[in-house]
């Protein structure tokens, strides 16, 4: 993506909630659900969307909160990839 495609579409996630990580180039956002069961769904839905792109989050869950980074290992930064996946968590955590 182009500088500019890059500063919209993270000016875009950063007004959804999501922040970029200071000390790597990561999109960060922490999730609350109303119990374990809502947060467990939510990360089953994620879950098998990762696994279909093979892109896959980091994340961490205690009862009803998930924290999620999404960054590209392989390239070592942010690619669209990780925009595609912050958008379906999106539809997904909205849909719970
Ligand atoms: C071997 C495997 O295809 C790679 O490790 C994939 C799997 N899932 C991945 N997920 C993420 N977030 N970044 C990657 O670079 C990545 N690489």
């Amino acid at each position: 993506m182009t500088p500019e495609e890059r500063k919209q579409i993270i000016d875009d996630l950063k007004a959804a909630g999501w922040s970029v990580a200071s000390e790597r180039d990561a999109l960060h956002k922490e999730f609350s659900f109303k119990n374990f069961n809502q947060a467990f769904g939510f990360i089953s839905r994620v879950a098998l969307q990762a696994e279909k792109m093979n892109h896959h989050p980091e994340w961490f869950n205690v009862y009803n909160k998930v924290q999620i980074t999404l960054t590209s290992h392989d390239f070592g930064g942010l690619t669209k990839k990780d925009v595609k996946l912050a958008k379906f968590i999106e539809k997904a955590a909205a849909s719970v």
